[in-house]
């Protein structure tokens, strides 16, 4: 049988969301481990105000797609932008463009959606479920389409315990939920989204759920797989270790903590963390469409795409490696030096975000007010309580996700495949892979250079010096107060520095006598 690099050689290729994190890593894995397929069509749209094509040469500069250039120095040639904007009828592509993709593409994979947690559910419905339906129409055109893979999320149903490799039933008829939505005015939908998405967090697992269902409405007409990821984080191994570029998930909390902004986060210690590397995901999924075209399942195949339940660990280990991994490898000109604490408590968490939190930032604040400068800690201390609000109901609580299907994708790939094609999370060592991790958020999320760590790490110095001086003066400022006005803490200041002077003779009288 045709190793996955042989399937891919001559086919065409069509990528949603191949400007997002995902997509890019998808189709660098695609030009470099594939290099004879014959080409990747992207759907672009233009966006803060870049042209379709200015958006994608941009993207081919980005480091991620170095060690392709290195191989194929005119890679860009395979690829091909189609401009499309997926909340569009149609998804806005042109007559041209259609009969182009209807008669060339072999394999179709879906990533584009939108993974904000606040997303209005109106839009969230157009791109996560709508847009999917479109795809699929357009899917079911192509002559020589083999096989459609749907990115989904393994959170999709996270109002369940226990995850199977199944699509559950929707938490409503989609075609339902679109109908009804298309008449309704915005606020009406506002007031109704929490009890439309009942015991799921947000409009994205929501809509996610749904979308399953519409792909697994054309399951008999095309050869469908769906890939669950559960966290995405920074690349394991490829292109480099530490590969991220967006503050999605838990890279933002990773440099909130690094640049000594949050202490203090909700989450559970004891609960599974369960990140998957971005390159993994991208793997499993490579495999998966080569699966899903050479075997034909007769129904969708679900892969769920987690590392819990081979390979736990937890986020308060987590906690311990970035916190760290930081001191190591510090940020530059962090806030304040890097302390993060998870808690599960409610009540705890609130204190320090009152104490390390609010509190700095009220000083800081007044500092800029008196320095003639304009008040901006507390601004960024309110996004980024709305940011972590959102995430702490995954970082809460955990999941049992079934993974057969990832194991048995493994047991049909060759013994190179398995090597080009990686997703095997029982190797991952998780410290080292955190470590990579942080300093990625360093390299390629804030563009930082790692010949500043010195200078970084005399930053923190100095940020400890400011904090003894300043813990310090408070103290004896509050002493002060507190002797001015009470006899008791009188006595008792008396009391320790006679203890002291005591101490300090014995010990003088005691070195004399052995002289
Ligand atoms: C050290 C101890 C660590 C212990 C770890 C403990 C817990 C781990 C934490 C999290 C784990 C849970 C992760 C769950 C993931 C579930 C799996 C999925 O399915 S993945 C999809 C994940 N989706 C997201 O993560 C999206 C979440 N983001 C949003 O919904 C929104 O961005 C928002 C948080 C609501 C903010 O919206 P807002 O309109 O206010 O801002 P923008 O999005 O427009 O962004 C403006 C600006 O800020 C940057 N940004 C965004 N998020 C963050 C952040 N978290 N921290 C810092 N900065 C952030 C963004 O890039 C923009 O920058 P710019 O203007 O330069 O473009
Ligand atoms: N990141 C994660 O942790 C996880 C992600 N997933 C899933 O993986 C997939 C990819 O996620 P990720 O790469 O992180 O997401 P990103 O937000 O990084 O990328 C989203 C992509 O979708 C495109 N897109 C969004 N709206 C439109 C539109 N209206 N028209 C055309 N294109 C659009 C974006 O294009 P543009 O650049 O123009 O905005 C971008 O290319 C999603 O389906 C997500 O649900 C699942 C689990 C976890």
């Amino acid at each position: 049988m045709a190793s996955i690099s042989e399937w891919y050689a001559g086919k065409n290729v069509l990528i949603t969301g191949a400007t997002g994190f995902m997509g890019k890593v998808l189709l660098e894995k695609l030009l470099r481990s594939c290099p004879d397929v014959n080409a990747l069509y992207i759907l672009v749209r233009p966006k803060a105000g870049q042209s379709m094509s200015e958006r994608v040469q941009d993207m081919m500069k980005c480091k991620l797609f170095d060690r392709v250039r290195e191989d194929n120095p005119d890679f860009h040639q395979k690829i091909i932008p189609i401009s499309s904007e997926l909340t569009q009828p149609g998804l806005a592509i042109s007559p041209e463009d259609v009969q182009t993709l209807t008669s060339c593409i072999n394999i179709v994979f879906h990533c584009a959606a939108t993974i904000r947690f606040d997303e209005p559910l109106k839009h969230a419905l157009q791109l996560n479920v709508i847009a999917t339906q479109q795809l699929l129409s357009l899917a079911q055109q192509m002559q020589h389409l083999q096989a459609f893979i749907h990115i989904s999320t393994a959170y999709a149903n996270c109002n369940r315990r226990h995850i199977d490799e199944v699509i559950y039933p929707p938490p409503v008829e989609p075609k339902k939920l679109i109908d009804s939505l298309e008449w309704m005015d915005d606020s009406i939908i506002r007031d109704i989204t929490p009890r439309l998405i009942g015991d799921r967090p947000n409009t994205y697992t929501y809509t996610k759920a749904l979308a399953e269902c519409v792909v697994q409405q054309e399951s008999s007409k095309l050869n469908i797989g769906i890939i669950r990821p559960s966290i995405v984080g920074a690349s394991w191994q490829e292109p480099f270790p530490g590969w991220i570029d967006n503050f999605n998930g838990p890279s933002g909390v990773f440099i909130a903590a690094g640049k000594g902004i949050l202490r203090t986060m909700r989450a559970s210690n004891d609960a599974v963390a369960d990140l998957i590397p971005v390159d993994v995901v991208i793997n499993l999924t490579l495999a998966a469409g080569w699966y899903t075209a050479v075997h034909r399942p007769k129904a969708a195949l679900v892969y769920n795409c987690t590392t819990g339940g081979i390979n736990p660990f937890h986020w308060g280990e987590i906690e311990h490696h970035v916190m760290s991994s930081f001191k190591r490898n510090p940020l530059e000109q962090a806030f304040r030096r890097p302390n993060a604490n998870i808690t599960s408590n409610y009540l705890i968490n609130q204190y320090w975000i009152l104490v390390s939190h609010k509190f700095p930032a009220l000083i800081y604040d007044l500092f800029l007010r008196l320095s003639g400068q304009k008040p901006q800690m507390m601004r960024i201390f309110n996004r980024l309580h709305k940011a972590i609000g959102l995430l702490e109901y995954f970082s809460s609580q955990d999941w049992e996700w079934n993974s057969e299907n990832m194991n048995m994708l493994m047991s049909q790939l060759s013994a190179d495949d398995r090597k080009t094609f990686n997703f095997d999370v029982r190797q991952l060592n998780w410290p080292e892979y955190i470590e990579n991790y942080c300093i990625g958020t360093k390299k390629y999320v804030l563009n930082e250079d790692m010949s500043d760590i010195p200078a970084a790490r005399q930053h923190l110095r100095k940020l400890r010096n400011i904090r003894y001086t300043f813990n310090t003066v408070l103290l004896v400022f509050i002493w002060r107060v507190f002797i001015a006005r009470s006899q008791m803490a009188r006595n008792i200041w008396y009391f320790v520095v006679s203890l002291c002077f005591k101490f300090l003779s014995y010990f003088r009288a005691s070195s004399t006598l052995t002289q």
